[in-house]
């Protein structure tokens, strides 16, 4: 299973790499790093686990964080309906998206970044993503709230980029023009 230890922190080169496309159908050992991306996911959520093994809380894990330099990602998020959206996907791509933008009213955090970097973090409110799940299978997800927050922001790993590469430096609060401001 993946503790805390398995988790590089900026500063390590292959958080600014772009990751590399997975074969499909997957290899085994491909198949085994994404499970264990929501693995790690899922079990941060839970209390007793998550205290038992000193797991920082996440709801997104990109590969290149546990220094696996592919295209990879897990969510395990509700929505504000409760709709529970727990997908482990490889290649996964933003398709389409809404021109309207989004962003949490309480920043974001990362679990490769021990430090608080305040600052509203502009993201698409919506964005349709396609992927490929660990069995092989194509999958198309519509996401809109929180879910399309957390995609962007693991998807961003892919591509080498951190979330606080979005704040604006001169204003990390400014207001972003006709954002939807999730507030969670
Ligand atoms: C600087 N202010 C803040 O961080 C911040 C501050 C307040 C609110 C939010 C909403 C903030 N923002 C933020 N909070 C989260 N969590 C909230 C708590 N939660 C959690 C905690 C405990 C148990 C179960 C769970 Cl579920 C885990 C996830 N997660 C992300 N991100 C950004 S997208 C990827 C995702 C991620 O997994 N990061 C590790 N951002
Ligand atoms: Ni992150």
């Amino acid at each position: 299973m993946i503790t805390m230890n398995d988790i590089i922190r900026e500063g390590h080169p292959t958080l600014t790499m772009v990751a590399k496309e997975v074969p499909i159908p997957p290899s085994e050992e491909d198949r085994e790093v994404l499970s264990s991306l929501l693995e790690y996911v899922i079990n941060s959520q839970d209390p007793e686990t998550a205290a038992k093994y000193g797991l920082r809380p996440g709801i997104g894990l990109a590969a290149p964080q546990i220094n696996v330099s592919k295209r990879m990602l897990a969510v395990n998020v509700t929505d504000n309906q409760g709709k529970l959206y727990s997908y482990a996907l490889f290649n996964p791509k933003i398709i389409s998206h809404s021109i309207e933008k989004a962003y949490l009213t309480s920043g974001e955090g990362c679990l490769s970044v021990d430090r608080n970097v305040p600052g509203f973090v502009p993201r698409y409110a919506r964005v349709t993503v396609r992927g490929w799940d660990v069995d092989g299978n194509e999958v198309k997800l519509r996401l809109k709230g929180l879910p399309a927050i957390v995609f962007q922001h693991e998807i961003d790993h892919l591509n080498g980029i951190m979330f606080y590469d979005h704040i604006n430096p001169s204003n990390p609060f400014e207001p972003i023009p006709d954002a939807i401001a999730i507030e969670r």
